[in-house]
């Protein structure tokens, strides 16, 4: 067979050729089929077997396919691993194609492509998290962004400056973004960054005329004045989103909410590296455990935990919105029986955003209408708690939108059963008693199946079969089944009068009798009338439901609202966090600040308490607020740095925070940026995005901001390192003036707090006892006297020998340090390792090979330009350079 010339490959090859940058998931009865690259492709990445159909050009097709009703998993995998699937059904049933010739091919259409920003199955969605789709556009040099959720149909733009798109995809983390083709590569690596798919459009997508009349059409306006008025670049990217749905829908748009528009430097800036290092929703090793977010997420639907992960991703600078957001969250924590009730009943609550929308695109099923039903009921009751309180205004405007659902509550509780299937096409989920004629149908139907069971009776007695059934399959429909031991009877007279043969299979003979046919055709009547008027009663209720999904998606934010502040205050009572009072100043005072992960995970360890720490970094006037902390390593500088910028963000989220009192000056912008030494294993190159990030502070930190520097300038040589922590800190404090935490190892910084005004020592305190160093992690005024490094080597379990040596050479540079003298020169004066090492002395001859060969190695190494790593590292090499002589 030439599959070339057949009329399928022709009209597959001619749909493919619609989507290049698709998987086609041509779907051939129970399969989706795939042929030529996308089937080796697909078997690759989905594991599965490649085979063959036929011919093209001479050449064998490759092809792989995968089961319908599984198609799903597969989708996700093939999604998770970049690619895009379009998916080609078949548009009529293939006795129709027959009908117009034995050749005819069914006719086939794609339905929808399926890419990150477009999923809307349960299965293929994270349900704790948003999947947003972005479009960025530029118009002339105003950019903007706009990103819909189209599971759930919210719709935002901002502008946006080309500069700002990197922060502002690291804020959302959309899976997948739209720019223009003429962009696309040079922001290339700005929207990879952000872990999003990038997908080129053409121009003509984000054409602002055409978009204008696209989101005209689409919300069914007059003029998109009806929103508030959007730049060109603003209309552009929204346009873009709509032309991309459209695409990728076939023309069947989902619902959106009508587009917000976040005004720009409505929420706290803070930067993808910032996130990063903060783990605020995702930790550096990846993944979810160890973040802000887990620790603090106890919300209990998944809409309140998308609008929880939205806010902490977005910390406001909205005064009165933190004080409502505060004010809910105080109220439910005094009201500690109406919070155990409202969470206990939000439990019930489903994701009614989620089964809205795929009710929309008509991806939805009965159990959709299920979530709906139960949501407006769970509404209705938890509008009940507060009768006769006086909640806050958030609560209360929440509580408005709970009710008014009584009608559409009371009319999907009378249609539906319980707990309804999954798939329309699974039936069986309408009431008995909600629609006339589908009971008079079901009443045929279930009727006929018990005259079966009679005729199979009355069967058997007749012909003496006691073992006699009547069976049903797609191929024969009903027909009378006897075992072959019976079949010579069933073929002779007079049975073989009656019962007309079908088929025999190994262990089975078949027939049929006039009554069963009769019969048969009255079953599937029934049966086709009651699935048709199942569907009728479903795409009405569904009618219903979608007349309404404004108000519905309203209670259903109501709802996530009431999620987070009650989650909020739970937390806030069972770890006594307090209301921190957020300020239009330049304040930041903290009493008996904690991390909230690090007191958390010594919490789990059961062994040591996490000590509380106070922060005052209070700004006078326009002055900067400095703190440079030195401490030894380990005593938990990082932590104190981590916890202040942790604070922060919990106040303007609107959350409480871990502390005993705050007093917080809106924090505009937040850095964070950790020292390169903490990641040597990215090797010198790290240094270098070190400084572009440190570069990047100074650039943009103004008199708002909050800083965090961990360990700037160690991923240099001592001297270089010191030198940049310097300026960098002296550029904090003169040009930035702002508030800022930073942590060091250089001693020499602490001079700068007599010169600087605005900078204060603090250190972490350490007690030692009997050579031991014992950690208070206990932030106090002043300036560590020394760094205790080798301390912590020998609690790392660097051997005995090494951490001796180390005590001798840092005494002698500490000597030479304080006496000005040149440390290169000083390698001369040091004894040499082996002298200090405890081990037994070897052999005298091994032993003068062995400080030659030491001293050798010693005179090609020159101290300053390492770096305590590296000089870690020659350390280890001289040990056992020094272990290795005697037995040569
Ligand atoms: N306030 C605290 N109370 C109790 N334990 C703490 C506290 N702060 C830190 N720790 C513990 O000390 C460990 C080290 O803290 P951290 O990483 O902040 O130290 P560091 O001074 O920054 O060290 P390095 O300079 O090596 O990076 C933490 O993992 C934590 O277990």
């Amino acid at each position: 067979m030439t599959a070339a010339a057949t009329p399928m490959m022709a009209q597959y090859l001619e749909i493919k050729a619609q989507y290049p940058d698709a998987l086609l998931f041509y779907r051939m009865g129970d399969f989706y089929e795939m042929f030529f690259d996308d089937a080796v492709a697909a078997a690759e990445a989905l594991d599965i077997a490649l085979t063959k159909r036929g011919k093209h050009l001479g050449q064998d097709i490759p092809m792989c396919g995968v089961p319908v009703h599984s198609a799903e998993n597969y989708l996700l995998t093939l999604i998770r691993k970049g690619f895009r699937v379009a998916v080609c059904e078949q548009m009529e049933d293939p006795a129709e194609a027959k009908k117009r010739g034995s050749k005819a091919v069914v006719r086939r259409e794609v339905v929808r492509l399926v890419t990150p920003g477009t999923l809307t199955e349960d299965s293929l969605l994270e349900a704790r998290r948003h999947n947003y789709l972005a479009a960025f556009a530029l118009v002339r040099d105003e950019g903007a962004l706009a990103w819909a959720d189209i599971s759930t149909g919210a719709v935002h733009v901002a502008p946006c400056p080309r500069l700002k798109l990197g922060p502002e995809l690291a804020r959302l983390s959309p899976s997948e973004v739209l720019l223009p083709e003429t962009l696309a590569e040079e922001m290339a690596d700005v929207i990879t960054d952000a872990g999003a798919a990038l997908t080129p459009l053409p121009r003509a997508s984000f054409d602002s005329i055409a978009a204008e009349r696209r989101l005209r059409e689409l919300y069914r306006v007059q003029s998109l004045d009806a929103f508030g008025s959007f730049s060109r670049a603003e209309v552009a990217a929204l346009g873009a989103l709509a032309d991309y749905l459209d695409l990728t829908q076939r023309g069947r748009m989902p619902r959106l909410a009508s587009p917000a528009r976040e005004a720009a430097g409505g929420v706290m800036q803070i930067d993808a590296a910032t996130r990063r290092n903060l783990e605020l929703t995702r930790a550096l090793s990846g993944g979810r455990a160890g973040t802000l977010i887990a620790t603090i997420d106890r919300t209990v639907t998944a809409p309140g935990a998308r609008l929880l992960e939205s806010r902490l991703a977005s910390p406001s600078l909205d005064l009165r919105v933190i004080r409502e957001r505060q004010d809910s969250v105080q109220f439910l924590l005094e009201q500690s029986r109406i919070r155990d009730d409202l969470r206990t009943a939000l439990r019930r609550v489903p994701d009614m955003d989620r089964a809205l929308s795929r009710l929309a695109l008509d991806r939805g099923g009965p159990r959709d209408l299920a979530a709906i039903r139960d949501g407006i009921a769970q509404a209705a009751t938890i509008a009940q708690f507060f009768a006769g309180l006086e909640p806050p205004e958030e609560i209360a405007r929440a509580l408005d939108d709970l009710e008014g659902h009584d009608t559409l509550a009371a009319l999907l509780t009378r249609a539906l059963v319980e707990e309804p299937p999954l798939r329309l096409s699974d039936g069986g989920f309408i009431a008995p008693g909600f629609d006339a004629d589908l009971d008079a149908a079901r009443a045929l139907r279930d009727e006929t199946r018990s005259v079966i069971a009679a005729m199979q009776a009355e069967l058997a007695e007749e012909t003496g079969i006691a073992s006699l059934k009547i069976r049903h399959n797609n191929v024969l429909g009903y027909f009378v089944e006897t075992t072959t031991t019976h079949a010579e009877k069933m073929l002779s007279p007079p049975l073989s009068e009656r019962f007309i043969h079908r088929q025999t299979t190994a262990n089975a003979v078949r027939f049929t009798t006039a009554e069963l046919s009769a019969l048969e055709t009255r079953i599937l009547n029934a049966a086709a009338e009651a699935e048709a008027a199942e569907k009728r009663l479903y795409e009405s209720l569904k009618a219903e439901i979608l007349d309404r999904a404004a108000p519905l998606s309203q209670a259903a934010r109501a709802l996530a609202v009431l999620d987070v502040s009650a989650a909020l205050a739970d937390l806030a009572a069972e770890r006594n966090w307090c209301r921190p009072q957020v300020e239009a100043s330049r304040a930041f005072h903290v009493e008996a600040g904690r991390h909230p992960v690090v007191e958390e995970a010594l919490r789990r360890e059961g062994n040591t308490p996490f000590i509380a720490n106070d922060a005052d970094l209070t700004a006078e006037g326009e002055a900067a607020a400095i703190r440079l902390l030195t401490g030894p390593n380990m005593a938990g500088k990082s932590t104190y740095l981590r916890q202040n910028a942790l604070i922060a963000i919990l106040a303007q989220m609107g959350a409480f925070v871990p502390a005993d009192a705050a007093r917080i000056g809106l924090v505009t912008q937040l850095f964070s940026r950790v020292g390169a030494a903490d990641d040597l294993a990215r090797g010198r190159s790290t240094f270098m995005v070190e400084m572009v990030e440190t570069a990047a502070i100074l650039n943009q930190a103004g008199p708002g901001a909050l800083v965090i520097l961990d360990e700037i300038g160690r991923g240099t040589s001592t001297w270089d390192g010191l030198s940049i922590a310097w300026a960098v800190l002296e550029h904090l404090h003169d040009v930035n003036r702002c508030r800022a935490l930073f942590a060091t190892h250089y001693h020499e910084l602490t001079h700068l707090a007599e010169k600087l005004d605005g900078v204060e020592n603090l250190t972490v305190a350490v007690r030692e006892w009997e050579g031991e160093v014992i950690f208070l992690h206990e932030v106090l005024p002043g300036a560590a006297d020394r760094s205790y490094g080798v301390h912590v080597a020998r609690l790392a379990g660097l051997p005995e020998a090494a951490v001796a040596r180390a005590r001798v050479i840092l005494d002698a540079l500490e000597r030479g340090g304080r006496e000005g003298g040149d440390k290169a020169a000083l390698i001369d004066d040091l004894p040499l390792f082996s002298a200090a090492a405890a081990a037994p002395p070897p052999p005298p001859p091994a032993q003068e090979k062995s400080r030659s060969a030491l001293a050798e190695r010693l005179s090609q190494i020159f101290p300053d330009d390492l770096t305590p790593r590296e000089a870690l590292a020659i350390l280890y090499e001289l040990k056992a350079l020094a272990d290795d002589q005697p037995s040569d």
